[in-house]
């Protein structure tokens, strides 16, 4: 067909960009990862990652974390393996230290602290969101020791927390006891546990969540917050409850401060960050990300863990028979706490077994490249482990899929010692997670809390399988027990 006249300049650029055009989509899309891409000798987790993200991307469809995929991967291919023109995933603590320890680790993506983005910050220096650069550093200082292990054990305000909400945990079990034969899900309390007990080390008792005294109180809150979290509903459904948690978060920030005024001091949190100048905004945003970090994880380590003493009961009565009887030693004598062989190993080992976050933990490799198991991975690169991939190594745990809190009771010092190195439930280095010491202490309150004075066996445990998402809760979101008092 003629082309209009006075389109004919038009048709000769378009001739010569067209060729161009392939020419460059042929290079970038196949030439290059093909035959010149340093990563193009690493193996492929499947055939099409040489040339295209498709694959992982479909695998990661609806944040699946494609845990048991990757680690068969590793399995046939070793411990580098590339999911994508510009990312692989690693297996091994050769790697692992290089990518998350050493020298503070490498940074994380860009487009991790924009998800983080709360009240329109964008948290390129918050703790969670933050990119891994000096200014995460310097918020890093700003925490001071607001959640090491030294200043919780040693807390006058964790232990009245204790004090005040361990019986409250026990006032909801002995409620069913007296009424409906003890039958209870435990998902609803363990997540008012973990949230009651960081909010209010956050923002104080009077400003935090009260939901082990009104659990219909957190139904609503928990479904804002997984609304937000686990992308539940579609992106709108996200958006507004986002807008929800940033008006819960800024009520009870501004709730710590008139608190202080009243002359009663600022929370725990809320008083160190503020010490240090952070304010408004800035201040909201990084104390509504911890609440958020610590919603979710104490009500999956909870729940398995009470399943498996369910389900144990020997290492229950194992448990029970080195806790103290009276809640009040156990919420103020915390170094003795944390010092319960038991209590540590049956925590250690659910966490390993039900790894609450076991999937990819991402990094970049920096922008003078690095060097993982010989390849050279250019700057940039994303770089991730699977942390269910670590916990379930053959070489290092017998058979991985049992749950065996005998493990870690071994006196075979090197075993250990490998098992802790391959431990990473709270990922590690400069990254590792921030209230880990404190959530720590909560759960392990929590469960002396209750079986001290209960024996529990399941009732009803369909759905415990782990849902495949950032958070491996169980699919069912319930776990009904039968609860019986501790015989005298
Ligand atoms: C069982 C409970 C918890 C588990 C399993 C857990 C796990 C994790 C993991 C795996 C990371 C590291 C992510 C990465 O390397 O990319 C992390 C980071 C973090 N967690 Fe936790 N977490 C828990 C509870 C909490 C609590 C209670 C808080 C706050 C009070 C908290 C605050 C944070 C923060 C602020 C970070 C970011 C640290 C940084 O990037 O520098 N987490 N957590």
């Amino acid at each position: 067909m003629a082309l209009p006249i006075g389109d004919s300049g038009l048709a000769k650029a378009a001739v010569i960009a067209l060729p161009l055009g392939l020419l460059y989509v042929f290079y970038t899309y196949i030439v290059y990862p093909l035959f010149l891409s340093p990563l193009r000798n690493i193996p492929t987790a499947h055939w099409s990652c040489a040339v295209s993200s498709i694959w992982i991307d479909y695998q990661r469809r609806g944040f699946a974390q494609a845990v048991e995929l990757l680690r068969a991967a590793h399995e046939r291919h070793g411990p580098i393996i590339r999911l994508s023109p510009y990312e692989v995933s690693v297996s091994s603590m050769e790697a692992a230290k290089k990518v998350y320890i050493e020298r503070g680790g490498y940074p994380k993506p860009k487009w991790w602290a924009a998800f983080f983005s709360t009240y329109g910050v964008i948290n390129g220096s918050s703790m969670i969101g933050g990119h891994g650069d000096k200014m995460h550093a310097v918020r890093k200082r700003d925490h001071g020791n607001v959640y090491s292990k030294s200043t919780v054990v040693s807390s006058d305000e964790v232990k009245t927390l204790g004090k005040e909400l361990l019986p409250d945990l026990l006032a909801i079990i002995d409620s069913k006891v007296a009424k409906e034969e003890g039958v209870l899900d435990m998902f609803k309390p363990n997540g008012a546990v973990g949230v009651d007990f960081t909010s209010a080390y956050i923002y104080g008792r009077p400003s935090g969540t009260h939901f082990l005294r009104d659990l219909s109180a957190g139904v609503h809150w928990f479904r804002h917050a997984d609304n937000w979290f686990k992308q539940r509903g579609g992106p709108t459904e996200a958006k507004e409850s986002l807008k929800w948690m940033e008006g819960w978060g800024l009520r009870s920030a501004n709730g710590s401060e008139k608190e202080a005024t009243l002359e009663k001091g600022l929370a725990p949190v809320q008083r160190q960050l503020s010490s240090r100048g952070l304010a408004g905004k800035d201040l909201a945003s990084e104390l509504l990300d911890h609440v958020l970090a610590g919603a979710e994880g104490p009500r999956v380590v909870l729940t398995y863990l009470e399943w498996e003493l369910s389900r144990n009961p020997s290492i229950q009565s194992r448990l029970r028979k080195e806790l103290p009887r009276d809640i009040d030693t156990i919420a103020s004598d915390i170094k003795a706490l944390d010092s319960l062989p038991m209590l540590e190993a049956v925590l250690v080992e659910t966490m390993r077994c039900h790894t609450p976050f076991p999937g990819a933990m991402y990094r970049e490799a920096p922008a003078e490249g690095t060097t993982l198991h010989d390849y050279f991975i250019p700057g940039g690169t994303q770089i991730s482990a699977s942390l269910g991939i670590f916990h379930y190594n053959r070489d290092v745990f017998e058979k991985p899929e049992e749950w065996n809190p005998d493990r870690w009771l071994t006196g075979d010092q090197e075993k250990l010692s490998m098992m802790r190195n391959w431990f990473w439930a709270f990922s590690k280095g400069s990254r590792t997670c921030t209230g880990k010491d404190f959530i720590l202490i909560v759960m392990k309150m929590a469960i002396a809390a209750i079986y001290s004075q209960y024996c529990t066996r399941v009732v009803d445990d369909s759905g415990m399988e782990p849902e495949d998402h950032v958070s491996a809760a169980p699919v069912g979101e319930s776990l009904v027990l039968k609860f019986e008092r501790v015989q005298e």
